[in-house]
């Protein structure tokens, strides 16, 4: 568990999501978290973001919330820019005028996915939909905000809360014998859990006086395909018969927006600037399948 030497009250916008629970049950010794919920907080309403920030007295910033349905998004642009680039800029302009460090979160889908190597924090971005435009936005009022400031990028989170692919496959599994995976698309699995330590890890820093601002990509390794990764699940999972994982290409799975190819992160920026190790994802993956094996 992390200890602050000095006390520190957290503000964290968003309760529900996978990144907020973690980081409610991970809060560090000696950190007072005070956690909004879109009923106290709703990242539509940007100037209400910023005046929380403005009246609260807090030590330390973090975002939690964004919209996150990436086919959704298409459609809904306009919400999905609001809540994550408008927000999070107003957020981040707020700390700034507080001088509080501001924690945020953002994703790999800011890549078009080309080529096979890791992606470096300065390569290119080019996002392929409108979730990955929202979220680039986002960093880039973060950024522009010239606070201190942490953007963690990360990819295919999962855990035992909320929505994702571990729940996904796990409900669909129970239902057919046969499901078509896409085997073309390449990243790193990422546990909420682990995310929520490495933010609290950056946190002290920042509230310590060390730590250095900027964009630090962090997910898990090692960078597999979706149908490794449905293979993994249901080697995991105690399931009354193993479903049949079909390798397919993206082409067989059309959806409304596109997804990176190639979404594997390089984490060894924040090797370097925060001692933080990229987790193993299959450790992540035991604890959430137990996680969800207990509640049933
Ligand atoms: N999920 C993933 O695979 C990945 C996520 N990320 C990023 O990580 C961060 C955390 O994601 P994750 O925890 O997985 O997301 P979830 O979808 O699990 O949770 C999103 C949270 O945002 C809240 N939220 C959505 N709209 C609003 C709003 N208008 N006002 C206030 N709160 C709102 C939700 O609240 P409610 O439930 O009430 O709607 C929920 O608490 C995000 O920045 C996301 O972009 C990055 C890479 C991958
Ligand atoms: C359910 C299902 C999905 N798929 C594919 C679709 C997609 O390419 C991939 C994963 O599906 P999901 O809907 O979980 O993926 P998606 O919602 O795109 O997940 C993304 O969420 C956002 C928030 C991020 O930031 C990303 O890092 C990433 O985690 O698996 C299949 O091939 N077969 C299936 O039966
Ligand atoms: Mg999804």
């Amino acid at each position: 568990m992390i200890t602050f030497s000095r006390p520190a009250k957290a503000l964290v916008f968003g309760t529900t999501g996978q990144l907020g629970i973690e980081l409610a049950r991970r809060a560090p010794r000696g950190v007072e978290v005070v956690a909004l919920g879109k009923d106290a907080a709703d990242l539509r309403k940007p100037a209400s973001c910023a005046d929380i920030i403005a009246s609260a007295d807090a030590d330390i910033v973090i975002n939690a919330a964004a919209y996150t349905a990436v086919d959704a998004a298409e459609n809904d642009r306009e919400t999905a820019h609001a809540v994550n680039a408008e927000a999070p800029g107003a957020m981040a302009r707020a700390a700034a005028a507080r001088r509080v460090p501001f924690l945020h979160v953002s994703t790999d889908y800011v890549f078009d996915g080309a080529g096979s190597r890791p992606w470096r924090e300065d390569d290119p971005v080019a996002p392929l939909g409108a979730y990955g435009e929202t979220k680039l936005a986002g960093e880039r009022v973060v950024m522009e905000a010239s606070g201190e400031h942490v953007i963690l990028r990360t990819a295919w989170v999962f855990s035992a809360h909320g929505r994702n692919f571990v729940k996904s496959m796990l409900r669909l599994g129970a239902e057919r014998d046969v499901l078509s995976i896409v085997d073309d698309q390449r990243g790193g699995p990422t546990p909420a859990a682990d995310i929520a330590h490495a933010l609290w890890t950056v946190a002290q820093a920042l509230h310590g006086g060390g730590g250095q601002s900027g964009i630090y990509h962090f997910a898990g390794a090692p960078t597999v395909s979706w149908a490794d990764f449905a293979d993994a699940i249901f080697a995991e999972a105690r399931l009354p018969r193993r479903p049949h994982v079909r390798r397919i290409p993206t082409s067989e799975f059309p959806t409304p927006a596109r997804r990176p190819s190639n979404s594997a992160l390089d984490c060894s920026r924040i090797r370097a600037a925060y001692g933080i190790e990229q987790p193993d994802w299959r450790a992540g993956l035991a604890q959430v399948i137990s996680e969800l094996e207990e509640g049933r």
